[in-house]
C-alpha cells in the first residue's frame, strides 16, 4: 500500500527567527575536504537560484548555487542578515525561488549526471528553525511530537508506521530515557533541541536543515547536540546556517560563506 506523505508540523510556518549574535572569525583557515562522487552517488542541488519577495524590488538572493553529496554535513557561514535564512525556506519550499532550481542529481562512475534531474519535493526536507523551543504548544513531549501529524482516522499499517516512526527517532535523537507525558518546557535547553530534531525525524527526511543549532546552548549541551548532529550525519544529509564554526568544524564536509547581497561562495572555514 502506498504510504501517504506526512504533513510538515504547522509549527514551521509560524517560526519567526530573531537574529543571532555574530561571533567573531578567526584569520586562518580550514581546507574543506574533498569530494569524489562515485557510482548512483547524489547530490542535493540549488542551481543558480535569485530571490526577490514579492512585491519588493531587491533581489534577497542572487545566482546562488550549492551541491551536496548525500549523507555529508555542508555548512553555511556569513554576516547577519546576508541572506542564509531565506536559503534554507526556499530549500524547505516555505517560498518559492524567483529563478532558479532546487533538484536532486544523481551521478554515474564517471561523475556526469546519470538521469535528469529530480525536483526536491518538500516532504524530504526537515527544517529546523532557530530557538525551535520558542515555539513548543503541546504541555507533553509526545503531543508535541506527533502535533503534525493526520488527525483522521487512518489504517493501522498506517498508525503502525508512525508509531515506528516515533520510536526511531525518539532513540535517534537520546529522547528514550525522557517521559512521554513530561512538558517540553521542563527539559533542559538540550533536551528542547533533541526534541525538536526528533519532530522533524519522523518524517525521515532526506535534507535536514538547521538554522544556528547551537544557539543559546550552555558549553554542555552544545557539546551534546554537536556529538548528536555527528551521529545524525552517518544516516542523513545535513545543510547547517552557524556562526559557531568552530564547534561544528570537525563535522563540515562543504563549506560556503554568504555574502551580504545574497550571493554564495564555496568556501574553507575561518577556523583552526
Ligand atoms: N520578505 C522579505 N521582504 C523583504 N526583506 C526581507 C524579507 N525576508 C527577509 N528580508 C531581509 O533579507 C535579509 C536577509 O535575511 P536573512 O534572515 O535571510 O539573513 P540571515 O543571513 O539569515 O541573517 P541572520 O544571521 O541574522 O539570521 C535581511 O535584511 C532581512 O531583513
Amino acid at each position: 500500500m502506498a504510504t501517504p506523505p506526512l504533513t510538515l508540523s504547522p509549527l514551521l510556518g509560524s517560526r519567526n527567527i530573531p537574529p543571532p549574535t555574530l561571533v567573531s572569525m578567526k584569520p586562518c583557515f580550514r581546507t574543506n575536504r574533498a569530494f569524489k562522487v562515485s557510482c548512483d552517488d547524489s547530490c542535493f542541488e540549488v542551481r543558480n537560484i535569485t530571490y526577490r519577495p514579492p512585491g519588493t524590488e531587491i533581489n534577497l538572493l542572487n545566482g546562488v548555487s550549492i551541491s551536496l553529496p548525500e549523507k555529508s554535513f555542508g555548512l553555511i557561514f556569513g554576516r547577519s542578515g546576508s541572506g542564509k535564512t531565506t536559503l534554507l525556506q526556499l530549500i524547505a519550499g516555505l517560498s518559492k525561488p524567483t529563478s532558479g532550481s532546487i533538484c536532486v542529481q544523481r551521478y554515474g562512475n564517471d561523475g556526469k549526471p546519470n538521469q535528469s534531474p529530480e525536483q526536491l519535493s518538500p516532504e524530504r526536507v526537515g527544517i529546523v528553525f532557530q530557538f525551535p523551543e520558542r515555539y513548543f504548544v503541546a504541555d507533553n513531549v509526545l503531543e508535541e511530537l506527533i502535533f503534525g501529524w493526520p488527525r483522521q482516522r487512518s489504517s493501522i499499517q498506517l498508525k503502525e508506521l508512525l508509531a515506528s516512526r516515533l520510536q526511531r527517532a525518539i532513540t535517534s535523537v537520546g529522547l528514550h530515557g525522557i517521559p512521554l507525558d513530561k512538558d517540553p518546557n521542563s527539559l533542559s535547553g538540550g533536551y528542547k533541541r533533541r526534541l525538536a530534531l526528533a519532530i522533524q525525524l519522523v518524517q525521515i527526511p532526506a535534507l535536514l536543515l538547521l538554522d544556528e543549532p547551537l544557539a543559546g546552548l550552555d558549553w554542555k549541551a552544545r557539546a551534546d547536540v554537536v556529538k548528536l548532529l555527528k551521529v545524525l550525519k552517518k544516516e542523513l544529509t545535513i545543510l547547517v546556517v552557524s556562526h559557531d564554526l568552530k564547534e561544528l568544524a570537525p563535522l563540515v564536509d562543504r563549506s560556503w560563506k554568504m555574502e551580504m547581497g545574497g550571493v554564495l561562495k564555496e568556501e574553507p572555514l575561518p577556523v583552526c
